[in-house]
């Protein structure tokens, strides 16, 4: 082991959240390394969300050239995934290659260090033969990988995890999906509408589980039109490959035994916090945890902060931006506000798209609260009948009746994630019903659903 380096911060991890606090505390004059053993930038713009909106964008162009059919004349619409796989490899990931992303790093003034790194104790980082002590303290921001799920035979097979699948050239002939989350649910459509035959098995009830019921059931009826199969309450018994093909074997919701054949097999059935070989135990932490616990500074230890998925506060872009700028805040001895999580939005970005924000209904009585629920089904609404075909969806909102605010909300449309803004806005300043329902909505938009969810509480 050479020398150690002193430096005021080390950002282990170089993940949306990290990256940027890295170069803006860089930019603030502290010295700081970051250290990534992958890309600079981590999973959201080489294998996660924007090659996956990308590929989305492509897939649903070709559905609304079907929907042309019904509303405007004829159009044919032949898929050709090669354009879209070239926007992956090309515009979005340079070829998953991350030079201007380190350049950019160096440019803002952070030494960066490729290579796995280790804690060894507070303040100090190992990477390799080199040791970093930092005089104020250590940031991480390791994410998460995809996680295999314990089935027969799946770990000797080559599936595709969100890595393989956002890499591929080609839509494959057949496609089994393991799981009903985001990331299956998004890439199961994706790549249904490029013409893959699709079938999606989820051992929960029913698809995105996390969402309102009622969102479930509309995602549920626009797969079941785009031709998916979808195995709900399903369990996989076993999985083998042979002559390039994959063989699953599922028992579906009623008991009955099936046989998946594909081309094909994506396991999107959840992540692993990339925290078991980082040395917590170094600094008093459980190596086996699944997140770290971090106060309102997002502090997680003696001289340590943790920022992003393994925070465990919502695995999304969004969150690990916004506990950067709070960590930064804290490390660079600015004011707050602290972190707050009432309000953390998220969007599914399936057709129709499923936003929301702060509690489900489900979620606010489990916690106590006298709960009053609106909703609205947007295909019923003006904009939502203009529309015609792609137009389902729907408006729900959770108030807390005592309070006489909402705390939470999910909107699902063509643009529900743009709709689901306003009712974070009120779920975030916790705007009391009475004024929402004064505000005037423009006519006929989609968000003007929101309306009659509104005057659907005293239903
Ligand atoms: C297919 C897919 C689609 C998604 N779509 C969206 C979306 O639309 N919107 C959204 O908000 N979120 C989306 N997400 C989630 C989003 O990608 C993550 O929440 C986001 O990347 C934030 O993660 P993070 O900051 O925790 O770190 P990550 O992005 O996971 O990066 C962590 C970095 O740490 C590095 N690292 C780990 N351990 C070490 C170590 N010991 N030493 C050195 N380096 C290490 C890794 O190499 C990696 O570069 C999607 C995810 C996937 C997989
Ligand atoms: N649009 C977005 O913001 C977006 C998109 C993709 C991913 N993400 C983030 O990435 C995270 C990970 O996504 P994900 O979809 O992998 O995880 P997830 O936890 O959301 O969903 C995994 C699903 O797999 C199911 N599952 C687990 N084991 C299974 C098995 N053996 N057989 C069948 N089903 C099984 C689970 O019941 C669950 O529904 C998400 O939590 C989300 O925060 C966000």
């Amino acid at each position: 082991m050479s020398d150690d380096q002193h430096v005021d911060l080390v950002v282990v991890g170089l993940g949306p959240g990290g990256e940027h606090l890295a170069t803006e505390a860089a930019r603030a004059g502290m010295r700081v390394v970051g250290v990534d053993e992958r890309l600079v930038g981590g999973e959201c713009p080489y294998y996660g969300c924007i090659p996956s909106k990308m590929m989305i964008r492509a897939a649903n162009s070709l559905a609304e050239a079907h929907r042309v059919g019904t509303l405007a004349g004829s159009a044919t619409a032949t898929p050709d995934f090669s354009l879209v796989a070239a926007r992956i490899r090309d515009e979005a990931t340079d070829d998953w290659d991350d030079a201007v992303a380190v350049k950019r790093l160096e440019d803002a003034g952070v030494t960066f260090v490729r290579g796995h790194a280790r804690l060894a104790g507070p303040g100090v980082v190992e990477v390799g033969e080199q040791r970093f002590v930092a005089g104020t303290g250590v940031v991480l921001n390791t994410g998460t990988a995809p996680a295999t799920p314990p089935v027969d035979g799946l770990a000797d097979t080559p599936f595709w995890t969100n890595r393989e699948a956002l890499r591929a050239t080609e839509a494959p002939a057949s496609l089994v999906v393991v799981g009903g989350g985001a990331i299956g649910a998004e890439l199961a459509q994706a790549f249904s509408r490029f013409g893959t035959r699709v079938s999606l098995v989820e051992v929960a009830p029913r698809i995105l589980a996390l969402e309102e019921p009622e969102a479930s059931d509309v995602v549920a009826r626009a797969f079941a039109d785009d031709g998916i199969q979808v195995l709900a309450g399903a369990s996989i018994r076993s999985v083998a490959h042979a002559d390039g093909r994959f063989s699953v074997a599922v028992t579906d919701a009623g008991g009955t035994d099936l046989d998946l054949d594909a081309d094909r097999l994506l396991v999107a059935a959840g992540r692993r916090p990339n925290l078991g070989d980082l040395g917590l135990e170094t600094v008093g932490l459980d190596p086996s945890t699944r997140s770290l616990d971090t106060d309102e500074r997002m502090r997680a230890g003696e001289k340590l902060w943790a920022v992003g998925d393994i925070t465990g506060q919502g695995a999304f872009t969004h969150m690990s931006m916004y506990q950067a700028g709070i960590a930064l805040r804290d490390l660079t001895g600015t004011d707050g506000p602290w972190a707050s999580y009432h309000a953390v939005p998220r969007v599914t970005y399936t057709d129709p798209e499923v936003g929301s924000v702060g509690m489900s209904e489900q979620q606010a009585r489990d916690a106590g609260l006298d709960v009053r629920t609106g909703t609205t089904d947007l295909a019923a609404s003006t904009r939502g009948w203009i529309h015609g075909p792609g137009g389902a969806g729907l408006v729900k909102v959770v108030e807390d009746r005592a309070a006489g605010h909402l705390v939470g909300a999910t909107s699902v449309g063509p643009t529900g994630g743009e709709v689901l803004s306003m009712l974070a806005t009120a779920v975030h300043a916790r705007v009391p019903t009475a004024v929402l329902r004064e505000q005037v909505l423009a006519y006929p938009t989609f968000h003007r659903a929101v309306s009659s969810a509104l005057a659907d509480l005293d239903g």
